[in-house]
Formats: structure tokens, sequence, C-alpha cells
């Protein structure tokens, strides 16, 4: 390092304090200045010459350089307030040979202004990593996208091809993650309105206090906003009681074309409960109930069909090579042995998730037993739902419970622990079934 700066001259250090968009000071081990960039010198409306020698708390209000030396502790992204407003700055002791000699304080953030925009910045690149990252992205969905070619996501997919052009409400059941909202982003983008926007809003989430203007109030509303396009209204069960029927009145509204602030305006609805049980139980208003339901899809859960795991695995699993730059991942047979007896009740993005997770396990391109998360491991559907010899089926979980717990616990000590066995009885039954 002290090389590499050798090599520079002093102008061009001079030219990359004075330029890295940041206030620069240093100081000695008495707190007296060595060094201010100018910009700070003109924020703080102090000749460069004038401040140099001076000490440091003389010519910045508030500042902990001398606190810092004496514990000897950098202080970093400290809250400063000086002039009026708080800044963010860095506060380092300068060692040399074991002794404090002096400290460099920056300030990073002129402004908590500043700092909150980059905040919401990074917050939002963030968010768009993690749509790309997702197996969706964040374009809209078209009905080849979901994956399955089992009776009932054919039969699905019929429908929508028939219903997505019309202007018909359509209400989608079905549990978390099983592509509700795959399905909802199909039928737009099959209708003709598919240049306009598809806004979507979810219930579960809206504070009940914000609902009424967050739908319906105004040109900032969501309805104001799918003018033209397409509502999107998730977990519509969760609507309080009086805002569906003030969503009753607005549907019919729009159809007469005199709701003021949207013109017309697609629905589409979803939700994780059987809304005609709630409507039984006088928790949805029947009215609104067959209002919206003309158009029914229910999207079954994964374990419902079964059938598509080996599609969706070896789809996601060619996602999840692509966004991590690796080749070849493959489910080792045992491990999908173990998945399919899983009862999926986060369904499709559950099954994403945990292929995501398996991969990270590994740096090969097998995923083993051995990857698969312990939640999943220890809630296997159980045998006792087969019919068959009693002794095969004893036999059959017998095999099952030792592959699983070799697989997490590879130490046979360890494994015979867990399973309250001796050493001796687990070798007897890995010899038994030759393991
Ligand atoms: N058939 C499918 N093919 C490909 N991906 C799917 C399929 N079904 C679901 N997914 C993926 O699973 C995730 C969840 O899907 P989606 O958001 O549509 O489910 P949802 O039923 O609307 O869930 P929630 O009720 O929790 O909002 C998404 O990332 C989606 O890409």
């Amino acid at each position: 390092m002290k090389d590499w700066i050798q090599h520079l001259s002093t102008e061009v250090i001079d030219q990359i304090l004075e330029n890295a968009f940041q206030w620069f000071v240093v100081v000695d081990r008495e707190s007296k200045i060595l060094y201010i960039n100018e910009d700070y010198c003109h924020f703080l409306e102090v000749k460069r010459e004038d401040a140099i020698g001076q000490h440091v708390a003389d010519i910045i209000e508030n500042t902990e350089m001398h606190i810092v030396m004496e514990k000897g502790e950098a202080d970093i992204a400290a809250p400063h307030y000086i002039k009026g407003s708080y800044m963010l700055a860095n506060r380092v002791p300068l060692v040399v040979e074991g002794e404090i000699v002096g400290a460099f304080g920056s300030v990073i953030f002129r402004d908590m202004t500043d700092w909150k925009r980059l905040s919401a910045h990074v917050k939002t690149t963030m968010e768009r990593i993690e749509e790309k990252f997702s197996p969706t992205s964040h374009t809209l969905s078209r009905l080849e996208d979901i994956i399955g070619e089992s009776a009932s996501i054919r039969k699905l997919k019929e429908t929508v091809r028939m219903i997505g052009p019309t202007k018909l409400p359509v209400v989608i059941e079905g549990e978390t993650g099983t592509g509700k909202e795959m399905f909802a982003e199909s039928i737009h983008r099959l209708s003709e309105r598919s240049d306009a926007s598809f806004v979507k809003v979810n219930c579960a989430v809206l504070p009940a206090e914000l609902a009424e203007q967050e739908l319906f109030e105004g040109t900032d509303s969501k309805l104001a906003q799918a003018s033209g396009g397409t509502l999107y209204i998730e977990e519509v069960h969760a609507l309080p009681i009086p805002l569906q029927a003030k969503l009753l009145r607005t549907i019919t509204e729009i159809e007469q074309g005199v709701f003021a602030t949207a013109g017309d305006v697609r629905f589409l609805f979803s939700s994780n409960r059987n809304l005609s049980k709630l409507v039984d139980d006088g928790l949805f208003r029947e009215d609104l109930y067959y209002r919206i339901q003309s158009v029914y899809l229910k999207v079954p859960a994964l374990r419902e069909r079964m059938e598509d795991f080996s599609l969706l695995t070896r789809h996601f699993l060619h996602l999840i090579e692509q966004s991590e730059g690796r080749r070849g991942l493959k489910l080792d047979p045992k491990t999908v042995r173990h998945l399919v007896q899983y009862k999926w009740p986060g369904n499709v993005r559950e099954l994403f998730n945990t292929l995501r997770a398996m991969v990270f396990m590994t740096e090969g391109t097998r995923l083993t037993t051995a990857t698969i998360p312990m939640h999943i491991f220890q809630n296997v559907k159980a045998f006792s739902n087969q019919t068959g010899r009693l002794e095969d089926i004893l036999s059959q979980t017998e095999l099952q419970v030792l592959e699983n717990t070799l697989a997490v616990y590879p130490d046979k000590t360890e494994a015979a622990k867990v399973l309250g066995v001796s050493r001796s009885t687990l070798y007897e039954k890995l010899k038994k079934y030759n393991l």
C-alpha cells in the first residue's frame, strides 16, 4: 500500500481528496486539523488556511473526533448535527506502529434526506433484484408460463382461454402459492385490455382504516389506476363487510358508466378461503358473492396434482441454473421419493423456494437428501394411509425413516441416538436394508 501511494503525486492525492464527493478532515493527536478539504471548508464557511492548525472542535461544531481518538475505536455512520441538520459521518482513529497518531473523519451524507433517498433507492433496487430472481419475474405471466399438464391445470387453462377475452368478473380460489396470481395475469393478457394497466390490491394487508380511500377514493385510488384495465382484488374475503357493500355498489356504477373516478374496469378476485362457505357463515356478503362469481376457477393444491411435480421441478431447476450460473442440477431419486411425500402447504411457491435453498446447500450438481430442509424431513406423509400387507408397510416405513435420519445425521452414533436404538441395532437394520 505504502509503495502504491509513493507512486501517486501529491497533486493526484489532492485531487482524489478534493473530488471524492465527501467531506474530509484529518487531525493530529492533539486534535489539531492537519487537513480538511475545500468543499468542507466552504460548507463550514471558513477559509482552509484559517482552519489548518486549529483545534477541530473550534472549527466543526459537535465533532467527536477527540472521543474517537481517546477510545481508539472507529465510529461508523454516526449522526452528526451541524449547522441545523443531521449528517452521517465516519470517524476513524489513525494508528501507526500501534500508536494512535490522529484521526480521520468524513461526512458521507451531507443531509439525512440524501441518506433517506439513497436508502429508498437501495430498497427499490433490492426489490427489483428479488423480482428478477422470482420465477415469474415482474412481467405479467402468460398462460404458457403456467407449468402443468395435469387434467385440472389443463381444464383451468381451457376455461381461461375462453373467458380471458371477455369482460366477465372472475373469482380464483386456491391455497396460497398455487398460482392464482399467474392465472389472473394470464386472463388480463388474453383480454383486449392487455395494453392497459393490471392493478392489484391485497385486502389481507390493507389497513382497515385506509382500505376505503386506497380502493375507491380519488384519482390515486386503485380503481382509478385500473381505469381501462384490470383490477385484481386479492384475498377479497378479508375486505370488511361495509366495504363489501361499497364494492358491490361500485361494480354496478362502473358497469353503468356513472362512477366518478374510474371508467371501464374489469374485476378479478382471489381468495384462499372458500367464499361460498363464508357466505353460509355470514362472513361474506351474499349479494356481492353472486355478483362476482359468474366465473369461478379453483386452482388445485400442489399435493392434489403431484403428476406435475417433475415438470415443475425441472422448470424451476432450469430457472435456478440460469440465475445462479449453474449447470446440470439434478434431484437424486431418493430425494424425489422424499419430496413427493411432503404435503407442500405453501404449494408451488414453497417448492420453488425449497429447491433454491437446496441448490445453495450443495456445490455439486446432485441434490441429495442431505440438502432437504429439516422441516420437510420431519413432515413427510406417514405410510399409514397405505394399504397392503402390514409387514411390507412396516418395513417400508422403517427403511424410509432410516434413510431420512441418516441423510440428516450421517454419523451412526448420532443417528442411533436420534432413533432411540443402540448402535448395534442400527447396524443390524442397515445390513437388513442394504444401506
Ligand atoms: N403452475 C405454475 N408454474 C410456474 N410457476 C408457478 C406455478 N404456480 C405458481 N408458480 C410460482 O409460485 C409463486 C406463487 O404464485 P402466485 O403468486 O401466482 O400464487 P398465489 O396463489 O397468487 O399465491 P398467494 O395466494 O399467496 O398470493 C410464483 O412465484 C409463481 O411463479
